[in-house]
């Protein structure tokens, strides 16, 4: 169920470390007529140690949020920590080197090099930056995400669901703060999609990490702790400990809103990707492929 707005507003952790946060995060992408606002003034905290789901209609502004959290993409206006480091304001060269070792990345398409085996994709941005792997951590992450008979094969001879898990080890290698997964089930089918999830809850769980995983799936987000619920570039609600029924009956009214509001389309797009209770189906805890 959705926290009364009273107890905090959303987004902001109540208390507990932050992995990151963001204050008055603003995006805007053009400028004139066509300047469209993807970020609006967003607060929001990352809480250290927890699974972060985001979630909203397309077009609502997950993924630029994410890219800035990231340090993916510049800001327009606001503030973003990552722990206590300010990284709106950092040199481009700074913003790599933070990104190279305190974030890990999972995309919808996986991002292997075709002609590296598992363990060299997985090593391969420490090798890049001249780390060294801890080999206890790096054996542990194998073996929980269960690679370790696949090691040595390359990316063409693992399956999409095998795949994606050897980009989460890659994403899990460096032990990073915050980890960003990018609709990481949005390739996979409902099996793989789910066991991709479940690794995502083990390293939270049983590794410490932290992880925020953008999604259209409410199955996907019943995996997390929380989730933001994004609207015209702004966090308008959270749900602590969602189930896939609650998210999607969330996600329905952004389709009303949206309906009453401009018969269906709008600025930010013309399509809502809250799915139907027919993309469930049959696999409420699921996941379903879905066309970006
Ligand atoms: N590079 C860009 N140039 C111009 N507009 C952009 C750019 N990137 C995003 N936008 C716009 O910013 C808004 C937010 O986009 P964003 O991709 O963050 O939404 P989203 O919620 O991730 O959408 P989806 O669920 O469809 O992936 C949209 O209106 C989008 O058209």
């Amino acid at each position: 169920m959705s926290i009364p707005a009273a107890e905090h507003a959303p987004g902001l952790a109540p208390a507990g470390g932050i992995a990151a946060r963001a204050r008055g995060l603003t995006k805007a992408y053009g400028s004139g007529e066509t300047a469209v606002l993807a970020l609006d003034s967003v607060d929001v905290d990352i809480a250290r140690g927890r699974f972060t789901a985001v979630m909203g209609p397309s077009g609502s502004g997950k993924s630029t949020l994410m890219h800035c959290l990231a340090g993916l993409d510049t800001v327009s206006a606001g503030q973003v920590w990552l722990g206590d480091t300010e990284i709106t304001g950092l040199k481009d060269r700074e913003l790599t080197r933070l990104r190279r070792d305190r974030i890990g990345f999972m995309f919808q398409s996986f991002n292997l090099i075709p002609t590296l085996n598992a363990v060299e994709n997985i090593t391969l941005p420490m090798d890049i930056a001249g780390q060294k792997p801890d080999q206890k951590w790096l054996d542990q992450v194998i073996d929980t995400l269960g690679l370790r008979d696949r090691l040595k094969h390359r990316p063409s001879q693992l399956s999409g669901g095998q795949q994606q898990r050897v980009a989460c080890a890659r994403a899990l290698a460096s032990r990073p703060e915050l980890i960003f997964a990018d609709e990481p089930t949005g390739n996979l089918d409902s099996r793989a999609g789910l066991e991709v999830l479940a690794f995502l809850r083990e390293a939270v769980d049983q590794l410490g990490q932290t992880v925020v995983m953008v999604t259209h799936d409410p199955g996907a987000a019943a995996h997390s702790d929380l989730v933001l619920f994004l609207a015209d570039g702004r966090i308008v609600d959270e749900m602590e400990r969602p189930t896939a029924d609650a998210v999607l009956e969330r996600m329905k009214r952004f389709d009303v809103i949206r309906a009453q509001s401009d018969g269906g389309s709008g600025p930010r797009g013309d399509s809502t990707d809250a799915p139907t209770t027919g993309t469930l189906g049959t696999d409420a805890d699921g996941t379903d492929v879905k066309e970006k």
